[in-house]
């Protein structure tokens, strides 16, 4: 195990500008370092605690000391991903991803109307054969019944109500497949939703889940299609969570492992979409990256050092 003080001496702490705003976030920041097997990153959304953030730190150091496990694929199907945007606006965001077959749509945002979805939804649909949505857990029970009636036949939703229980009713109520996300990455027990019997598919993420042995191991574990996602990594997580993809024995789905295409910038070239799909690589960040501000990098050094401990003391 790295030292606090080995990690932040070969650290970078970025703040990276997105070419639209996604989920309130115009500029990602996140910490990058290197280590003997490759790149690590560190970026726990800024209003996680560090006892939630300890397991993404985890996730970094498997990357940067011990480095991917063995793929059985070389290439992973990916999904667009469409925030919440104008109905207008979608071929364009679509049309950032060469190739794609599937769409994800971030639906019940804060500041918009089921119309806006029904719509946002239906131009995702004229332009791709398969669409599904994400909520983030905005609706209750009812108003998910409602939505998803109203936004019609789509591969899955993503996370509709906040609760376990909650999507354990919704997914009773409606013929639609339901995916877990936060239910899982937001857990300290990832298998609650299966024996919940509240998920028909499984969204796992590689830094949530503290590595990507440990994802492969909740895969193996829970008995459902599985998704890979980032957590809008910058290309250095991504390639942790397109190994993962790579690795793992069964995938039947698109990843959400196209979003380096948000980015205005990233710290390498970002994954291209080829023909829908994306192909692993270890990256090297550029030299002239965009860094965070010297108060900001401040910041992310002491959650980092919080973090360590957390992970040295168990
Ligand atoms: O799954 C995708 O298509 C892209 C990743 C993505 O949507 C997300 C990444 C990180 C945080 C989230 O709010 C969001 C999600 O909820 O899935
Ligand atoms: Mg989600």
């Amino acid at each position: 195990m790295p030292t606090a003080d080995d990690l932040i001496a070969a650290s970078r702490v970025v703040a990276l500008p997105m070419r639209t705003a996604f989920r309130g976030i115009t500029v990602r920041e996140a910490m990058i370092f290197s280590g003997p097997a490759g790149w690590g990153e560190f970026a726990p959304f800024a209003e996680y605690d560090d006892a939630e953030s300890r397991v993404w730190l985890a996730a970094g150091i498997e990357a940067a000391y011990l480095g991917t496990p063995d793929p059985v694929r070389d290439v992973v199907d990916v999904n667009a991903t469409v925030p919440a945007v104008p109905a207008d606006d979608v071929a364009e965001i679509i049309g950032r991803y060469p190739g794609v077959r599937t769409v994800k749509v971030k639906v019940a945002e804060p500041g918009q109307s089921l119309a806006d979805d029904v719509d946002r939804v239906a131009a995702a649909r004229e332009l791709v054969p398969t669409v599904r949505i994400d909520a983030n857990g905005a609706w209750g029970v009812e108003e998910a019944i409602e939505a998803i009636a109203a936004i019609g036949d789509v591969e899955y939703v993503e996370q509709p109500c906040r609760t376990v229980d909650e999507l354990a009713q919704v997914r009773r109520a409606v013929t639609v497949p339901i995916a877990a996300d936060e239910s899982i990455r937001r857990s300290t027990d990832p298998m609650r939703v299966a024996r919940a019997d509240a998920a028909d598919i499984a969204v796992l993420k590689v830094a949530p889940l503290g590595g990507m042995r440990a994802l492969l191991k909740v895969a193996a574990r829970l008995p459902m299609d599985v998704v890979v996602s980032s957590a809008l990594d910058t290309a250095v997580g991504m390639s942790a969570g397109v190994a993962a993809a790579a690795a793992l024995p069964g995938l039947h789905r698109a990843c959400g492992l196209g979003t380096g295409a948000m980015f205005g910038r990233d710290v390498a070239a970002p994954f291209a979409v080829v023909d829908g799909r994306v192909e692993f690589r270890s990256i090297v960040p550029a030299n002239d990256l965009p860094l965070a501000s010297a108060e900001r990098t401040q910041w992310w050094h002491d959650r980092l050092r919080r973090c360590h401990s957390l992970l040295v003391g168990g």
